[in-house]
């Protein structure tokens, strides 16, 4: 797989048509191109992540499929429509999570959710959302006292009420502790088990492994890397450390094996973790060296992510 491509993200096969349709998505803002012609889809059951650096593009993406904002070029649709000319059409299939929410103070936490209920068609009951997010207990408090987290849970359980089958989600677990964190993508994986699809930007990098299906890396605009987890990660080669005990002569190089680090501490990479290291210990074993606190690491997302993400503009 190559380190980087612009193309379209493949679509996973076999999946019901998509839900999302991005194509060449462009959005400017006077002379700055904040989304430089990105293009992918997301079906149903399914979560798409798009990560990168502050500044990226995520969210000036994000604002065409939610609605808010007309593309400057390509097509966006969202169940088939377009979400800003054919709102009315889009409106009803969508649940919207932006990075910062507006909720008016005053009310309980009920009386929001309850609102928020009677603007729907079909929406979930009320307790039940509460439920779900653990508000239960903060049912009658009033908005304006919540806490960060807690607020967070409640605009996200306002996202979900009305069961929509497009998800988008800025940054839903920002400020989140570990626990909230973990309640929330529950409540993700159950509405995609129901077939949902979601679209998630996070700087979590943990939290796109643990719910995304396919990740696109954006930077400057443009999707510069894509795929599953794994298959981002495997663009970055696997590292080996050792040390030598004192007084053994250095191995011999390994084929398929760049020393990044010599002497005692010893740190290759390769991108063929397993040959490379059954070479080591045949040479290490053929020796009698003993290697002292022998680690072999595949690449991380986060290896990946930090490779590409915040590199010069690809263009
Ligand atoms: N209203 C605006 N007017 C002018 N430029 C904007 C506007 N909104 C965003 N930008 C610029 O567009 C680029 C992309 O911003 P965007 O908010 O989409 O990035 P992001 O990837 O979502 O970042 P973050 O991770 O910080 O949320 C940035 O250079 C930003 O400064």
């Amino acid at each position: 797989m190559p380190l980087t491509h612009p193309a379209p993200v493949p679509a996973a096969t076999g999946r019901a048509a998509p839900v999302v349709e991005v194509t060449d998505l462009r959005r400017r803002y006077g002379d700055v191109e904040a989304v430089r012609g990105i293009s992918f889809e997301v079906h149903p059951g399914e979560v798409f992540a798009l990560l990168g650096v502050n500044g990226a593009g995520k969210t000036s993406a994000l604002e065409v499929l939610e609605g808010l904002a007309p593309a400057s070029g390509g097509t966006v649709r969202v169940v088939g429509a377009d979400p800003v000319r054919e709102r009315a059409a889009v409106r009803p299939h969508l649940g919207v999570l932006l990075q910062t929410s507006g909720l008016p103070a005053d009310l309980t936490v009920r009386e929001t959710v309850a609102m928020w209920a009677a603007t729907l068609t079909g929406p979930r009951p009320v307790e039940e959302a509460l439920a779900q997010v653990d508000l239960t207990g903060r049912a009658d408090v009033r908005v304006r006292s919540l806490s960060g987290g807690e607020r967070r849970r409640l605009d996200l359980t306002l996202a979900l009420l009305g069961s929509p089958r497009v998800i988008v989600l800025d940054e839903p677990t920002t400020g989140l502790d570990p626990e909230s964190r973990r309640t929330v993508w529950a409540l993700v994986r159950q509405r995609v088990a129901e077939g949902a699809a979601v679209v998630l930007t996070t700087h979590h990098l943990e939290e796109a492994e643990e719910l995304a299906d396919r990740i696109a890396v954006m930077r400057a605009g443009r999707i510069v890397l894509s795929g599953t987890a794994a298959e981002i990660a495997a663009t970055q080669p696997a590292t080996i450390r050792f040390t030598l005990p004192d007084g053994a002569a250095p191995l011999p190089a390994v084929p398929g094996a760049e020393v990044v680090s010599d002497g005692p501490r010893v740190e290759l990479h390769t991108r063929a973790l397993q040959p490379v290291l059954t070479r080591l210990l045949v040479e290490a074993a053929e020796r009698g060296v003993v290697l002292g606190g022998l680690q072999a690491r595949a690449a991380s997302l986060e290896q990946a992510f930090l490779a590409v993400a915040d590199g010069a503009d690809p263009s």
